[in-house]
């Protein structure tokens, strides 16, 4: 892993008798587009503000890029770019002059503030809409000016909250690939919070999974779906016939193979390699004639759903 650009050593946060957060340790390297995900309530919100120095965590420490966010949160504040779920601009003012307002908060010369304001519209693509009143925008155009507004300080980092909130499937779209391009042409690190787990997937290099203020499972989208699914990794769909009971057990007989599902012709095979070719093998040599054979990888939808049924199931996992 490279260099830590966040790192939150067992962070708690007690609101009354309640705990949004419970014992956090996580570490987000420098380059990474990280996604915190989990649903309403999970303590999303609450990790960030830690993150920021804008809230203070009950025990535990919290240092981004190598700042102690509680005790100096200013200095953390110089270097994150931080995009709320809605961004508040000034509605009277254009787009372009809510940035040349940010870079006066943050004592950037007006030579320079126009030319990166200018450069930053053209980027998340408002360069039409620069001189058009705030008000007047669209929620996925105010995200974008968002966006602009928080790189205007040229972070190190930034983190995002909900960015896609109440924005139209082809916003979305166009956001993502805009995160993912700063991601991958000036090296930012992306930390983003949601609960859409296929934008995050879409994105995320990793994923932390969160829910009622603990992190219970961290990875990338292949060794999740290994941790949480444990042995059946992979399906193999295949579509056969004759599907007779020998070729079932021979499938079955498969070192790989915990389960075989079968409907009429068609089978679903859990396993936890790809033994995809040794499948077809079987089929052919048996006499049937194989129509059909794919396999399926589990996606972060699944893998959130099918871990929350389990969840039901076991009670306390
Ligand atoms: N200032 C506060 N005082 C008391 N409880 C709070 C406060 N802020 C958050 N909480 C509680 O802490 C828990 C975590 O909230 P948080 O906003 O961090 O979750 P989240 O994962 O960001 O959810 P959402 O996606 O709904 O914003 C919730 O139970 C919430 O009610």
């Amino acid at each position: 892993m490279g260099e830590p650009i966040i790192a939150l050593e067992n962070i708690s946060k007690r609101y009354d008798q309640h705990d949004a957060v419970n014992q956090l340790s996580l570490t987000i390297s420098k380059g990474e587009i990280f996604g915190l995900l989990g649903p309403n309530g999970a303590g999303k919100t609450t990790t960030i503000l830690m993150m920021l120095g804008l809230s203070e965590p009950t025990s535990g420490s919290v240092r981004v890029c190598g700042i102690d966010s509680t005790h100096n949160p200013i200095e953390v504040k110089r270097r994150v770019g931080y995009l709320p779920d809605d961004v508040g601009f000034y509605q009277h003012m254009t787009g372009m002059e809510n940035l040349l307002y940010t870079a006066v908060l943050n004592g950037i010369s007006r030579k320079d503030a126009e030319q990166r304001a200018y450069e930053l519209l053209g980027k998340v693509n408002l360069l039409e809409a620069a001189h058009k009143k705030a008000g007047k925008y669209s929620r996925g155009m105010r995200q974008r000016l968002g966006l602009a507004d928080v790189l205007m300080k040229n972070p190190d980092v930034i983190i995002l909250d909900e960015p896609t909130l109440g924005i139209d499937p082809e916003g979305v779209r166009d956001f993502l690939a805009l995160i993912k391009e700063l991601n991958e042409k000036e090296k930012l690190t992306v930390l983003l919070s949601s609960h859409h787990l296929h934008q995050v997937q879409q994105i995320c290099d990793r994923v932390g999974i969160f829910v009622d203020g603990k992190l219970l499972a961290l990875g990338n989208v292949a060794s999740l779906a290994k941790q949480l699914f444990l042995e059946d990794t992979f399906v193999i769909h295949v579509s056969a016939s004759p599907v007779s009971k020998e070729l079932v057990d021979k499938l079955r007989s498969i070192p790989a193979v915990h389960q075989v599902d079968r409907v009429d012709n068609e089978l679903d095979i859990y396993c936890d390699q790809d033994v995809t070719a040794t499948i077809s093998k079987i089929v052919v040599e048996s006499g049937s004639s194989l129509f059909y054979i794919s396999r399926k990888d589990f996606g972060l939808d699944e893998i959130y759903h099918r871990y929350f049924e389990g969840r039901e199931l076991n009670g306390s996992r």
